[in-house]
């Protein structure tokens, strides 16, 4: 047979058999993630579009159906801002992280735990997974410290502490009732809102929560969804794989900034706890969690040790 030949019986293929085709080279991967765990953090960037979210819930459900363990953790940045500013309630941001007084912790606990968590549970269940909403209050699953930022001073050059309010850095995970759910084929969602020791309710960055819930857990993979194709060098071009080494040497040079700095040393301290490798990929794109887990070329950037 010549090559023509070979390369006409191929686009001859049924629809129906380019499908099962495409089905079936995803069996090495279903078969390398069975039973591991999986964290997926859902970025607020990443959400908005019903089309999308559809998608996105059908893919955790095929995970969990195909015999893996996703847990999601969600953020929701863009819409706590938006329902700040209906209620006139000013907000400003300091190294990433939201300044949450008492009035505005509220309203943080009421978007991310009691409307976007019960939004993705319903979106997941309703494309025939099992979700359950949960946040780092129930089961005492995280406890956090209050964070302060220290600054210097343009001025004077003198260092001082900032008190950011009610945001809290994960001091304690205890992974019980997580993995309860998992037992019981049943899949986490997590809101970033948890407990300090003083009892209070504390705004926690979803990036760092997502990562500590990922190293409580051991978990094989921890993927962050945001609205970049993942870390980018100076040119705007997708960097498909970077050790620890190389992603600190390009905050040290500037290449990665902002947003993309915590996650990146969130990524970092997750492979320190064991995690055995880190993605940031791009959400908007149609089953990204599906393209990166269960195909050849994976989708963003894969950080490992
Ligand atoms: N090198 C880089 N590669 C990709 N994104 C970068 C880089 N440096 C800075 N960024 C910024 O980081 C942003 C992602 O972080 P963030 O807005 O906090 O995401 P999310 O809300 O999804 O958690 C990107 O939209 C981009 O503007
Ligand atoms: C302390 C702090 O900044 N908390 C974040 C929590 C939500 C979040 O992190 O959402 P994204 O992942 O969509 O950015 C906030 O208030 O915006």
């Amino acid at each position: 047979m010549t090559d023509e030949n070979s390369s006409a019986t191929n686009n001859h293929s049924t629809p129906a058999q380019t499908r099962a085709t495409i089905i079936s080279e995803a069996l090495p991967y279903m078969q390398r993630y069975d039973n591991r765990t999986i964290v997926v953090k859902y970025g607020g960037h990443a959400m908005g579009d019903p089309e999308l979210s559809r998608a996105f819930a059908r893919d955790i459900t095929l995970l969990r159906q195909s015999g893996v363990q996703p847990v999601v953790v969600h953020g929701g940045g863009p819409q706590i801002g938006a329902m700040l500013e209906r209620l006139g309630i000013k907000s400003e941001f300091r190294g990433g992280l939201r300044v949450t007084d008492k009035a505005t912790v509220e309203i943080v606990e009421m978007v991310l735990a009691g409307g976007i968590n019960k939004d993705i549970v319903n979106t997941i269940n309703h494309e025939g997974g099992r979700a359950v909403g949960l946040c780092g209050k129930d089961g005492r699953m995280v406890i956090v410290d209050r964070l302060t930022r220290t600054v210097v001073d343009p001025d004077s050059n003198i260092e001082k502490i900032v008190d950011l309010g009610f945001v809290g850095e994960p001091k304690t995970v205890d992974p019980t009732v997580l993995k309860l759910v998992l037992k019981e084929d049943l899949i986490p969602v997590v809101a970033p809102v948890a407990p300090g020791v003083d009892g209070e309710t504390y705004n926690v960055n979803a990036d760092t929560f997502a990562g500590a819930i990922a190293g409580a857990l051991n978990a094989s993979r921890l993927m962050f969804l945001t609205d970049v194709s993942g870390v980018l060098d100076k040119n705007g071009k997708l960097i498909k794989r970077l050790t620890i080494a190389e992603a600190r040497a390009l905050i040290v040079d500037g290449t990665i900034s902002g947003g993309m700095i915590p996650k990146v040393e969130t990524c970092i301290a997750a492979l320190d706890r064991g995690v055995e490798g880190v993605v940031i990929l791009n959400g908007k794109i149609p089953h990204a969690v599906l393209l990166e887990l269960f195909t050849e070329g994976g989708a963003g950037t894969l950080i490992t040790r």
